[in-house]
């Protein structure tokens, strides 16, 4: 073989090496690619997931997303359902505009999260009412909590743009415990509850257990 033959066969192969590497990396591209898309496809997923489950003002579970957690949860330990509705809010909203009841409402959300444990849930259950779920939890330690968080927001700050807001809850209690009732049923002797909280000046929390006969 002389030196051009020689230059010809190992130009073939190179071009068939740098072919092949060429083929190889064209099909990590391609599975690279496809990994992409499919990232996009569960992140996009996930993003719908979220924008379903969420209220998009406060960021808490929507009233559906809150129904499903608690239909498929296997726990039998008895919870206690809080309803608390901001006072007066109306005012709020006519006094102060829209962005300032927002304002509560959000900044509500956050405190009432920080004050829960773990394992208990919250979600906005209507235009300024909210419904937490305390797991394993009697009335005597629920009414506790309830209080709790009612002064808590009594004495805390809302500020919107250089205004003073002055924010009061009410608060209905329910539990589960020693009462052979469904879960809307005790929420409804929740609302029915925090009827009788505003009826009786806001600003307070009562019992389902202490409500007067026939209301
Ligand atoms: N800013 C704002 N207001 C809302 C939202 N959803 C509901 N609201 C307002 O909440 C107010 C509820 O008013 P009412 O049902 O009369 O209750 P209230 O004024 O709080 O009176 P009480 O509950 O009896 O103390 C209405 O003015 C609604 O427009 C919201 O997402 N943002």
């Amino acid at each position: 073989m002389n030196i051009l033959d020689e230059l010809s066969t190992f130009e073939a192969s190179y071009y068939q090496e740098v072919e092949d590497l060429l083929f190889t990396f064209g099909i990590l591209c391609a599975w690279f690619g496809l990994y992409q898309l499919i990232q996009q496809q569960i992140t996009k997923n996930q993003i719908l997931n979220i924008a379903a489950n969420t209220d998009p003002l406060t960021g808490l579970l929507n009233r559906r997303s809150f129904n499903q957690n608690v239909e498929n949860s296997t726990d039998n330990n008895p919870s206690a359902y809080l309803i608390l509705d901001i006072d007066h809010f109306k005012q709020i909203n006519d006094t102060y505009g829209h962005a300032a009841g927002d304002y509560v409402l959000t900044k509500l959300a956050k405190h009432i999260s920080k004050s829960l444990r773990k394992q208990d849930r919250v979600a906005r259950w209507g235009g300024e009412e909210f419904l937490i779920e305390l797991k394993h939890c009697d009335s005597h330690t629920a009414q506790l909590k309830a209080e709790q968080l009612r002064a808590l927001i009594e004495r805390s700050d809302f500020h919107y743009s250089g205004q003073y807001l002055s924010i009061t809850v009410s608060i209905g209690i329910a539990t589960v415990a020693n009462q052979h009732l469904n879960r809307d049923e005790i929420i409804n002797l929740a609302d029915k509850a925090l009827y009788q909280a505003k009826n009786g000046g806001r600003n307070r929390v009562v019992l389902a257990s202490d409500l007067k006969q026939n209301e």
